[in-house]
């Protein structure tokens, strides 16, 4: 008997919880698509055990199913199950990076004998579909559970326990609760991000040294505004309350640092950024966040022709992912500084050791 886990939307978050569960001893893990090319990518590239395009097929057997599409089509995944006869015992579950709404409809559906717990993995990226799913993207991050009164505590168990595959760590929360928090400290930030863009992007269309200079730090504060739009279209319209709230607040904040600059009050300008500075670095570190960071390797690139894919060939060799790579001094007859971006510290850690032993000089 093995344990069937079917999963809607086989994309980044969906193909990466695929790829946690496929392989491990008793459990089967069937992705459902809504094309038929789609089908053949998910077996294809070894995310799934098998692939249908049928709803029932993928859902009549399951023991868990997991609904990983864009906010927006959560609802009508969920009434479009609770019409079927589901096994009994059988616990659905989500990943939509709000909880509130899908909760209330989980909860008006009470489909009979089957239990839904939301669910949040607390990480991502800005990148989308099945291409970008990695085993290794719940490491280490916290895992949002949402169990409506009355789950019973066996059900809740035992979906944390199919969720230790993922490595993650899980937070039991209201609902509401996550998404106040959630909204000011991943949804805001998005919109700040593609707020910023979009201002610099407008000076650009007169003037476009904005975009020339505006490598570096500019693009790495900014990477989140890169983040799908019909994900994050679904976010936020879901979120809206939530976020109207925060912008409120946020203009506050702006407000603040414009009469800060109208007094020019020096001493305020200093004690904002120093209380900044105390909260941030009150932050927990090492664990992985919502907004993903980036490893960081720079390496002195004695000429560039040619040099970008050498490396890049050889982390592949050594099955290092490499996510963004960067030429720091831009002109091609002088040397320069290479960054090499990882996503996950331990393939930083491989890519320093193999680029030394390359007789590259590496700082980190
Ligand atoms: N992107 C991120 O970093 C995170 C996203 N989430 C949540 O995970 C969910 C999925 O997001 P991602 O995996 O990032 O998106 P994605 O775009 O990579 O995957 C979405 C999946 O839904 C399927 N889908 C899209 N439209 C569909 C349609 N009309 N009919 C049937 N299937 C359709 C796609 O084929 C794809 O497999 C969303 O609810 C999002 O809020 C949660 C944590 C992190
Ligand atoms: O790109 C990043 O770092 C993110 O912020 C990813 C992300 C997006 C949505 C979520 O609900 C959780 C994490």
């Amino acid at each position: 008997m093995t344990t069937k886990i079917a999963i809607f939307g086989v994309g980044l978050i969906g193909g990466s919880l695929a790829l946690c569960f496929k392989g491990k001893e008793g459990l089967t893990v069937v992705g459902h698509a809504h094309r038929p090319e789609s089908a053949i990518k998910y077996v294809s590239r070894g995310v799934v055990d098998h692939a249908t395009l049928s709803v029932e097929e993928a859902a009549l057997d399951a023991d868990y199913i997991f609904l990983c599409v864009p906010v927006g089509m959560l609802e009508g995944y969920l009434q479009q199950l609770s019409r079927l006869p589901l096994k009994p015992g059988c616990i659905i579950t989500d990943v939509g990076s709000t909880k509130a709404s899908i909760a209330a409809c989980a909860v008006s559906l009470d489909i009979p004998g089957v239990f839904f717990i939301g669910g949040h993995p607390m990480a991502g990226s800005e990148r989308s579909g099945v291409e970008a799913a990695s085993s290794l993207l719940f490491e280490n991050a916290y895992y949002v559970l949402t169990p409506p009164p009355g789950v019973p505590e066996a059900a809740y168990h035992a979906l944390e326990s199919l969720l230790l595959h993922t490595r993650a760590q899980i937070v039991r929360l209201d609902p509401e609760r996550h998404d106040e928090i959630v909204g000011a400290i991943s949804h805001l930030p998005h919109i700040i991000a593609v707020a910023l863009v979009n201002q610099i992007r407008a000076y650009d269309d007169t003037d476009s040294l904005y975009s020339t200079l505006a490598a570096g730090g500019f693009r790495d504060i900014t990477r989140i505004a890169s983040s799908d739009p019909i994900i994050w279209r679904d976010i936020l319209l879901n979120n809206r309350l939530v976020m109207l709230r925060l912008l409120k607040d946020w203009k506050t904040e702006v407000s603040s640092f414009v009469s800060l600059l109208e007094n020019e009050d020096g001493v305020g300008i200093q004690k904002a950024f120093d209380e900044a500075n105390n909260f941030r670095s009150q932050l927990p570190e090492r664990r992985k966040g919502m907004i993903a960071p980036l490893f960081d390797l720079h390496i002195d690139v004695p000429d560039h022709p040619g040099i970008i894919g050498r490396i890049a060939t050889e982390l592949g060799d050594q099955g290092i992912n490499l996510s963004n790579v960067q030429i720091i001094e831009s002109r091609e007859d002088v040397p320069g500084i290479m960054r090499l971006s990882f996503r996950q510290e331990r393939d930083m850690e491989l890519a320093k050791v193999l680029l030394q032993h390359n007789d590259y000089t590496v700082y980190v």
